[in-house]
């Protein structure tokens, strides 16, 4: 494909999303009806399309409108490029602009426009970050760098970074975590690497182990992972330390891959249900990796950043109250009740620790820690509380 022809493939998956599809649904549907592209077109649409919905407020106004066409017009005058050698380019290209679209199109004007941000959240950053909502939202903006955790029960980073390397992959460590490596060359080869197949390294962000890193894991200790998931944090805190690890979830199908990553990866870990865990407790330690809007990681799902209203906010933050209740009376006196969340926002971090010390006299915040997402890896928050 053309590159004009690969912006065309993009306006039309984008009009798609504006209709109300989900992206990688629209993605997956154009790759079907488009046999004739090989992977590298594949890659630069699907880059052509999430670097649009990561921007889609500022390209929207560089653009003059929110189709799919005015968004990558606006990424073309974004980047400053000639939009004339794209629209009408011929061939396969989209069509030729009009005058209407010539003339449309203006610089973003607000601090929210020029951060990608929605017009209700950005007040919520500000009081959030302070100063630093503005680089924040700009991090935002920018694709994630794939990050890697090395599963140092089977080797150490070095030999890792060797083994990547053999396959095409390369790798430098990331200063977040000692588990941590960061893709720079190679990262569509990993899926095939021995490395990765064979469990010596998984993918997950810097932070999300710094998250595990930080936790006070010591050899024969009983640990509840009281929201799983696809079992990232599980799988690292496995690697860390001989500790007994029961892995919880309120939908107990996202562990459906835990059981095979564990076997992968060469650590032992019980699922269990919700009914299951007064008998399985209590725990010296519980983490709760909430449920949360994600504004940490809208790199990777931008959908997220646009999808989010308050009264998601408001729901989630009341989960994330629930959770930490409910986790807290699954220790043992004076355990660890450890919550972490990959979002950059006050309400779910700060506010809904404050709301459970409220809740719980007695408890106490023994640390808490944060990593912006301005900083190279997807924001996190951690904060460990004792009673
Ligand atoms: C941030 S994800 C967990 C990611 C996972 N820990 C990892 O590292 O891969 C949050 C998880 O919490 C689960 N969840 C939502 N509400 C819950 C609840 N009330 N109790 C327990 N888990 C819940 C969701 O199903 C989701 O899998």
């Amino acid at each position: 494909m053309t590159p004009a022809a690969r912006v065309q493939a993009a306006i039309e998956i984008l009009d798609g999303i504006g209709a109300g599809r989900a992206a990688e649904q629209a993605l997956t549907g154009w790759a079907r009806r488009s046999r004739f592209a090989g992977s590298g077109d594949r890659a630069a649409v699907r880059d052509h399309v999430f670097d649009a919905l990561r921007r889609r407020r500022s390209y929207a106004a560089l653009g003059g409108g929110s189709g799919g066409r005015a968004l990558m017009l606006g990424a073309i005058r974004a980047a400053g490029g000639d939009p004339d050698a794209v629209f009408g380019a011929g061939g396969h290209a989209p069509a030729a602009l009009s005058d209407a679209e010539r003339a449309g199109g203006r610089d973003p004007r607000t601090p929210q426009e020029r951060c990608d941000m929605p017009d209700w959240l950005w007040p919520r950053l500000v009081a959030s970050l302070g100063g630093e909502a503005d680089a924040a939202g700009r991090a935002l903006q920018n694709r994630a760098p794939v990050h890697l955790r090395v599963n140092l029960a089977r080797c150490d980073r070095d030999a890792a970074r060797h083994a990547l390397a053999d396959d095409g992959i390369a790798t430098r460590p990331h200063p977040a975590s000692p588990t941590a490596l960061e893709v720079t060359d190679g990262a569509r080869r990993l899926r095939n690497a021995r490395a990765y197949l064979d469990g010596r390294v998984e993918l997950q962000d810097a932070a999300s182990q710094a998250v595990v890193d930080l936790l006070p894991l010591k050899p024969g200790m009983r640990v509840l992972d009281y929201c799983a998931g696809g079992g990232g944090k599980a799988l690292a805190m496995a690697a860390r330390a001989a500790v007994e690890i029961v892995a919880h979830d309120a939908s107990p199908d996202r562990m459906r891959d835990l059981p095979a990553r564990a076997d992968r990866a060469g650590a032992q870990i019980t699922l269990a249900a919700t009914q299951d865990l007064a008998g399985l407790g209590p725990f010296d330690l519980v983490l709760c990796d909430a449920p949360c809007s994600g504004s940490g990681s809208w790199r990777r799902s931008p959908e997220g950043k646009w999808a989010l209203t308050e009264a998601r906010l408001a729901e989630l933050t009341g989960i994330q109250r629930d959770i930490l209740h409910r986790a807290s009376a699954c220790l043992v006196p004076g355990g660890l009740l450890a919550y972490a969340t990959c979002s950059i926002l006050d309400d779910e971090n700060a506010q809904s620790v404050a709301h459970f010390l409220r809740a719980h006299p007695g408890w106490r915040q023994v640390a808490s820690r944060s990593w912006p997402v301005q900083h190279g890896t997807d924001g996190f928050f951690s904060s460990h509380l004792t009673g």
